[in-house]
């Protein structure tokens, strides 16, 4: 061998060109390859929307105080007045993005920052006058709680609960697809009385829809009242006005829900509130990927495949159900966050600490993760055939299952007084504990019992798949 050859292995050493491209690469997934997936996400919770609404915050902040004649010498804006203030907020671009960075770099305070922006814009609207009317009365958190409860509530309402609502309703149509399709259950991971695959799959629904419903009802709290939650500075500078009538107005405006006791910042509890119930949805959903991961496994589903992909690399045969081991691990990174954002947020030292402002530039991220486990698993489902025969067959292997139903038909049998109905469990569980029962074997105890007519046809009549219950009927629930 040549020395040449004799070499270790080593990865060429390189940087990445920045140079050569004009767009930045991006350190996390969620900005890179899954980018097109979260990107509905970004009108709400990216920091150019934050500090878009901040804008917005200030701005109608501002209105409401000329409005309502708050302070004496002001006077309500024209209509032109307001609509040009409004366009700061829908004209907010990747200019005034750039403009707000460059303020704030002097500043080093990104809402002082948002204050000076709006500031200088007043000039072209003939309103220089009232520049000091700008941020009135308000500490940064009093902009900062507000425009993160509207961007919330929009991702919310407008991303998320839909996106999440839509696969709950396919869950739902997939459980009515297989309400008779008879399943040998696994309690423990060992056969057990059979259910339906149709009402496995509601149960799993019905659990998804209680959290969506308690998503639906969040309260998104917020407050404007100042440095400390006193509004010291507003009667210090304006004692005739009635300030929390001002501040409960104006936040209800907003569409959202005044919060009247705070220290300098809104509390967040409402956030800890919405993160668990987001997150308890989130485990609910991994449950189901690692349910249909092994059912895929052992053959209950077939997956259908897609047109020129590729299962493995080198195993030519294989579809793996990748969808789902995607939405697991998305599931989990968004729960590690919204964890975090319910633990942390929810405590700050005295009347403020500002952790609570480097953490919430996150919530995005745990909103992404969710978003993109949910549209895989939705994208999984859509690519899954029952496989009938195969679930039948495990049914008729494993006619053991039986054995409770035969006991407690021998239990009733006692009590209405049939003779020789003695130790039903016991005689079944010699019967059938830890070993294989074939029909013939089954059927031929039955008839061996000495049941009353009618007990015995019910039970000759009786397979795995025919011993369900009501299970195909409990899926109507789902409707209720
Ligand atoms: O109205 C105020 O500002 C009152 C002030 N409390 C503050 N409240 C809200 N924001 C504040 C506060 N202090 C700093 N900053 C600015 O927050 C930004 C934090 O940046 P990052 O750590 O990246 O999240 C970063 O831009 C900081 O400059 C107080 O002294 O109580």
């Amino acid at each position: 061998m040549s020395d040449s050859a004799n070499a270790t292995a080593r990865i060429p050493s390189g940087r990445l060109s920045l140079a050569a491209s004009s767009e930045r690469i991006a350190l996390g997934p969620l900005d890179g390859r899954y980018s097109g997936a979260v990107a509905p996400l970004v009108d709400y919770l990216s920091e150019a929307a934050l500090n878009r609404d901040r804008v917005g915050v200030e701005v109608e902040w501002f209105i409401h105080l000329t409005s309502n004649n708050v302070l004496p010498g002001t006077e309500p804006l024209t209509a032109e007045q307001q609509a040009g203030l409004r366009s700061i907020v829908t004209e907010f671009d990747a200019a005034s993005v750039a403009e707000l960075a460059a303020i704030e770099k002097v500043t080093v305070h990104d809402v002082k920052a948002v204050e000076y922006f709006i500031g200088n814009r007043l000039g072209a609207l003939g309103l220089e006058r009232l520049k000091p009317l700008v941020h009135f009365g308000c500490t940064s958190e009093d902009i900062n709680n507000l425009s993160y409860a509207v961007g919330v509530k929009g991702a919310v309402e407008d991303v998320w609960l839909p996106a999440a609502r839509e696969l709950v309703a396919k869950i739902a149509a997939m459980a009515e697809e297989n309400r008779a399709v008879p399943m040998l259950s696994r309690t423990h991971g060992q056969p057990a009385t059979p259910t339906t695959l149709g009402k496995e799959l509601a149960v799993t629904a019905h659990r998804l829809g209680r959290q969506l419903d308690r998503v639906a009802k969040t309260e998104f709290l917020g407050k404007i009242n100042g440095a400390t939650g006193t509004y010291a500075a507003h009667y210090a500078s304006v004692p005739e006005a009635d300030w929390q009538d001002v501040a409960k107005s104006f936040v209800e405006a907003l569409g959202l829900t005044w919060n009247p006791l705070t220290t300098q910042i809104e509390s967040h509890d409402w956030q800890a509130e919405l993160y668990a119930d987001m997150a308890r949805f989130n485990r609910i959903l991994h449950n189901l990927c690692t349910d249909v991961w092994s059912y895929i496994s052992i053959g209950y589903f077939a997956q259908i495949p897609v047109p020129g992909a590729t299962g493995s690399s080198t195993m030519p045969h294989k579809v793996n159900p990748i969808r789902f081991e995607n939405a697991e691990a998305n599931l989990e990174l968004s729960n590690a966050l919204l964890d975090t954002l319910g633990a942390t947020l929810v405590t700050s030292r005295w009347q403020r600490d500002l952790t609570d402002s480097s953490s919430q530039r996150n919530i995005g991220v745990a909103f992404g993760h969710s978003i993109l486990a949910i549209n895989n698993v939705l994208g999984g489902l859509g690519r899954l055939d029952t496989a009938e025969a195969v679930l039948a067959d495990d049914l008729d292997h494993n006619w053991e299952v039986l054995a409770e139903a035969i006991q407690m038909v021998m239990r009733a049998e006692a009590i209405a007084g049939v003779e020789g109905m003695e130790d039903p469990y016991e005689r079944l569980k010699d019967l059938t504990r830890g070993h294989r029962v074939d029909a013939d074997r089954m059927q031929e105890f039955v008839s061996g019992l000495g049941l009353s007519a009618g007990a015995q046809e019910r039970l000759l009549a009786l397979t795995p798949g025919k011993y369900i219950g009501i299970a195909e009927s409990l899926v109507d629930h789902l409707n209720k």
